[in-house]
């Protein structure tokens, strides 16, 4: 199993800078009377994520800041599996708030680069980081909300519902849903299952088939989102939800949360490898990576 140590490795290489330990704009800092003292905020940063943690209140908020789509490339994985990690071993944090520092896109999926014109290697590297991902949010102990501030495609979908709670900003022209059948590719079980989870079977089947992308409002009548908000309310909202949950006493909270998805995760941890070999064996077919290439050039096209 090459699977652990090679994103290991990558973790370890991978240089995680604290950026402060007082308070920060987006937070109680923002809400606090003038002249009180601030509790303190710790912050890290990497390339394409910053996280910024309120100890007063043990919710971090976790910013995708990947330019121009927030597309999870193997470093945007590699970035998030550690500062997921980071708050997942710190006390201070019971949860996470998600959201992106680039206008209109949550995030635009899994990279399309990392899937096209590469070695089987490369494949196996990326898809083992793309599990992991999903592994570690969809398993994650703390309470998990996606303020979903832009499109969020496919892989971006997929971060969104791998979360507890779902908000999003009501402008009908972001959308958000599973659309790898309009790539010509198909979305494993895992993605599936975490989609069934949320919406129902025949939701998802149908969209899965479709690979339909929902503007906000319809996203929202068939439950694929929690709620709407303007674009302005989404952090109050976000924070305000997040209040709701950490209300509860977070063993009671977390085995319930375990006991509603450990057979979908189980299910990936049994299969793992075949799973990769899968991907590998499907995504490197010439017709496959004929259809990516023509989805790349069909998204270049659209702004000539
Ligand atoms: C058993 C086998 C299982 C296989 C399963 C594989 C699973 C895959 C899941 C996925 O996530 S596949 C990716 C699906 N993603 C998409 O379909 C989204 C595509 N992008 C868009 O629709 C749009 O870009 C957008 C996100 C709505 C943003 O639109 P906007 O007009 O604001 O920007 P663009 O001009 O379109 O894009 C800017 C720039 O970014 C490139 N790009 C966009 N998305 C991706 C991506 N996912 N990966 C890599 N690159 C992406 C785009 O090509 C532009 O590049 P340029 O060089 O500036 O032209």
């Amino acid at each position: 199993m090459a699977a652990v140590p090679t994103l290991a490795r990558r973790i370890a290489r991978s240089g995680v800078r604290p950026l402060c330990r007082w308070p920060l704009a987006w937070g109680r800092a923002a809400r606090q009377p003038p002249g009180l003292p601030l509790a303190p905020c710790r912050a890290f940063s990497n390339n394409k994520i910053l996280v910024e943690l309120d100890e007063s209140s043990g919710v971090a908020m976790m910013k995708f800041k990947s330019p121009p789509v927030n597309s999870l490339s193997l470093d945007f994985l590699t970035e998030f599996c550690i500062s997921l990690e980071k708050l997942e071993n710190d006390r201070a944090c019971r949860g996470v708030i998600f959201a992106s520092a680039v206008p209109r896109i949550f995030s635009s999926g899994l990279d399309i680069t990392e899937m096209s014109g590469k070695s089987m290697e490369h494949y196996a590297e990326f898809w083992r980081a793309v599990q992991e991902m999903w592994l570690r949010l969809y398993g994650s102990n703390m309470v998990t909300i996606a303020a979903v501030n832009g499109s969020s495609p496919a892989g971006g979908c997929l971060v969104a519902l791998s979360c507890d709670y779902r908000i999003m900003v009501e402008n009908p022209k972001f959308s958000i849903g599973l659309n790898e059948a309009q790539l010509g590719i198909v979305a494993p079980f895992w993605f599936k299952d975490t989609f069934v989870n949320v919406v129902g079977h025949r939701i998802a089947e149908r969209s899965l088939q479709l690979g339909s992308l929902y503007p906000a409002p319809e996203a929202l009548k068939f439950g694929l989102v929690d709620e709407l908000v303007p674009e302005e309310k989404l952090q109050e909202k976000a924070m305000a939800v997040m209040a709701q949950w950490l209300a509860l006493p977070d063993h009671a909270r977390q085995l319930t949360k375990s006991m509603m998805r450990k057979a979908v995760l189980d299910r990936l941890v049994a299969h793992r490898e075949e799973d990769v070999q899968n991907f590998v064996s499907f995504i490197s077919k010439e017709s496959i990576q004929k259809s990516l290439r023509m989805y790349m050039e069909m998204l270049k096209k659209k702004k000539s």
